[in-house]
């Protein structure tokens, strides 16, 4: 790796501007991903929020499923948020039909969990790692039912129906959180896989 790591922004659909925005305010230098040959070039990924069965179907036709899973498997750091969340996960409920994930993340994730009782909001959580609350937007999120034995949940809703529902997860190389990081300003959730990508979180 370069002593200055490229993150690639999956830029099948969803909001790629905001995520590379966030990396760049924290010093990262950024690329948007959409051919395997791209794949190829950067050190980690993020996976924007968007709405997941699009970028399912995108990324089968643009062929990057399976790039992106071997890569994945070798080793490179990844980042999901909302939508990006649900294509990590090893696991969906809701999905439309045949809907695969890259995966990666021994999680069972269902989709448009919040938006039951409510589409939008947001609030105040812990987030393991971080100094202070993180200000976590949730927009048509997913929640997480349950992880396996090797992802460590860093954070769960706090208020309402949804109190102690995980929003977000950690698996060695692997981060995904249920809320919108790249939509807020604040900038410690991408510093966390900046940190990760280093090696030194
Ligand atoms: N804001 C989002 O990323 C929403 C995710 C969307 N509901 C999906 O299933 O992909």
């Amino acid at each position: 790796m370069a002593a200055v790591p490229t993150i690639g922004v999956l830029a099948l659909q969803g909001d790629v501007r905001e995520h590379r925005r966030a990396l760049e305010s924290c010093g990262a230098s950024t690329e948007s991903v959409r051919r395997p040959e791209e794949l190829e070039r950067v050190d980690a990924i993020v996976i924007p929020g968007g709405e997941s069965t699009t970028m399912w179907r995108l990324a089968r036709t643009f062929e990057l499923l399976e790039p992106l899973r071997k890569r994945i498997e070798q080793g490179m750091p990844a980042y999901g948020s909302c939508a990006g969340m649900i294509m990590l996960a090893d696991r969906i409920s809701d999905g439309a039909e045949g809907q695969e994930t890259i995966g990666g993340i021994d999680m069972l994730v269902r989709r448009n969990a919040f938006g039951r009782q409510v589409d939008s909001f947001e609030e105040d959580i812990h987030v393991t790692g971080l100094d202070a609350p993180y200000h976590a937007v949730f927009i048509r999120a997913p929640w997480v039912e349950s992880v396996g034995g090797d992802a460590e949940v860093l954070g769960r809703a706090e208020s309402g129906d949804a109190a102690g529902r995980i929003v977000a997860v950690r698996q060695g190389h692997l981060l995904a959180t249920s809320f919108h990081p790249e939509l807020t300003g604040d900038a410690r959730i991408h510093r966390l896989f900046l940190d990760m990508v280093k090696g030194t979180q």
